[in-house]
């Protein structure tokens, strides 16, 4: 049997989840376990602040792309050429350690009589990077995301990022950055139209 790949994790099971007092007392339990006093003046209030700011870093498993990427637009005076966002700093945690991951999204696209506000191409890419993440994972999102809503002609993501995984633990090779990018429809079908984007990113011969 085929098996079934889940393009957009889920909204929280709202049955199934913790409550805040629960997610604060196993705060806690990583207090103890790495050997400190969570009694301690400067630690007693830190399960609550980790589970707020969990509430923030964590926030895109309440929102799906629909609602984010909005109203399309058709008045663009037949413009149907390349629409490139680049350089759109995010962070997102990897899903293996959950530290964080720093770094860039470039995201072009090639309309088919309608485009996005182009800020909803950041709020996208900040709400997938508001999930637990492998690159590979939230690079594919992105674009079918876009695909999925806009129905452009061809879409292009590329991420760069640092995994503070490599750097800050493990290995700890520091100063390497890690290259994603992945290409739908004419962009997929035709290397120039590749060669081009990168050529724009910067990352092009
Ligand atoms: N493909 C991919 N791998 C990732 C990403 N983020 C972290 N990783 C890797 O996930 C792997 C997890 O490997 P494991 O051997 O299961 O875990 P580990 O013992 O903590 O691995 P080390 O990091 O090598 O110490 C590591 O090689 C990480 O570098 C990502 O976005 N994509
Ligand atoms: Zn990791």
């Amino acid at each position: 049997m085929e098996a079934v790949v889940k393009k957009f994790p889920e909204k929280p099971d709202e049955a199934g989840r913790p409550s805040r007092a629960e997610a604060e007392a196993a705060v806690e339990t990583l207090l103890r376990w790495i050997g400190e006093n969570p009694g301690r003046e400067g630690l007693k209030e830190t399960p609550k602040r980790v589970v707020k700011a969990y509430e923030e870093l964590f926030a895109g498993y309440g929102h799906g792309p629909g609602e984010v990427l909005g109203r399309v637009f058709e008045e663009v005076a037949g413009y149907n050429d390349i629409v490139l966002v680049k350089d759109i700093a995010f962070h997102t945690h990897c899903e293996h350690h959950m530290v964080p991951v720093i770094g860039k999204a470039h995201v072009a696209y090639l309309p088919d009589g309608r485009v996005l506000g182009l800020s909803k191409i950041a709020r996208l890419v900040d709400m997938f990077g508001r999930r637990l993440q492998t690159q590979e994972a939230m690079t594919a999102q992105i674009a079918d995301a876009l695909n999925d809503t806009l129905k452009p002609r061809g879409v292009a993501v590329i991420l760069e990022a640092e995994h503070l995984c490599m750097s800050m633990r493990g290995i700890r090779s520091h100063g390497s950055s890690t290259f994603t990018g992945t290409y739908r429809g004419s962009f997929a079908d035709d290397v120039a139209e590749q060669d081009r984007v990168l050529r724009l990113v910067g990352l092009g011969g």
